[in-house]
């Protein structure tokens, strides 16, 4: 699935890395019709932050946890705001993780944002898992998408770059609580989604091993 020598250094930060064009046509049609299985099963929703503020993305999740936000806080869950448990992560998404991360760990977490036009995601870092030595494994499936990257402090120098459908970011080691942010999309610069917009998966190791 992988080809080699795909491995670009778009940005220099140390543990960050973007394999571009990973995911062939096929494979991300197939992607596409796993993730819609999933967002059947548990719907997509815009979460709230704590000061109640809409969220532009939706999202939802796979796996035995799922990322959530709502009053209370940024937080994972067992189960979805609605009270089904997550759907399975997807097989081949799965395989994905293996074949880069090389990890027997899988995964705890599939994160499914969807970008729809407009849509955007603020400067953040990803720190609600227990153990940061694992990286998070990160794909982009439709249109195009500006992301943001800084250090691990706020406020510090940041870099961006385009990230296009089928393109995998993984970022671990210091890039591992590095900021990070979407800011934004063209929308439908991509056929893939016939609605237009973007979808990024994250994959996650929640719990301490
Ligand atoms: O959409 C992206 O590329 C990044 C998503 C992200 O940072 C997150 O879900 O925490
Ligand atoms: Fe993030």
């Amino acid at each position: 699935m992988i080809g080699a020598g795909k491995l670009t250094e778009a940005l220099k930060i140390a543990g960050f890395e973007i394999f571009k064009d990973c995911l062939s046509g096929a494979d991300q049609r197939a992607w596409v019709a796993d993730l819609r299985a999933v967002a059947q099963v548990a719907p997509m929703r815009h979460p709230v932050t704590r000061s109640g503020k809409q969220m532009s993305v939706k999202m939802t999740s796979a796996g035995r946890l799922g990322w959530i936000s709502d009053r209370r806080g940024y937080r994972y869950e067992p189960h979805h705001p609605d009270g089904m448990g997550w759907p399975p992560i997807p097989a081949r998404i799965l395989s994905l993780w293996q074949e880069l991360t090389g990890l027997a760990r899988q995964p705890d977490c599939c994160l499914i944002n969807f970008y729809g036009e407009g849509a955007r995601m603020g400067l953040h870092q990803d720190r609600d898992e227990g153990d940061f030595s694992y990286p998070v494994l990160s794909v982009s499936l439709g249109d195009d998408g500006l992301f943001r990257m800084g250090g691990a402090a706020r406020g510090g120098k940041t870099q961006s770059v385009w990230l296009n459908s089928g393109d995998v970011v993984v970022m671990g080691g210091a890039a591992r609580l590095a900021y990070h942010g979407v800011d934004r999309i063209r929308f439908k610069s991509s056929s893939l989604l016939p609605e237009g917009g973007r979808i990024n998966i994250t994959l996650r190791v929640v719990e301490p091993s």
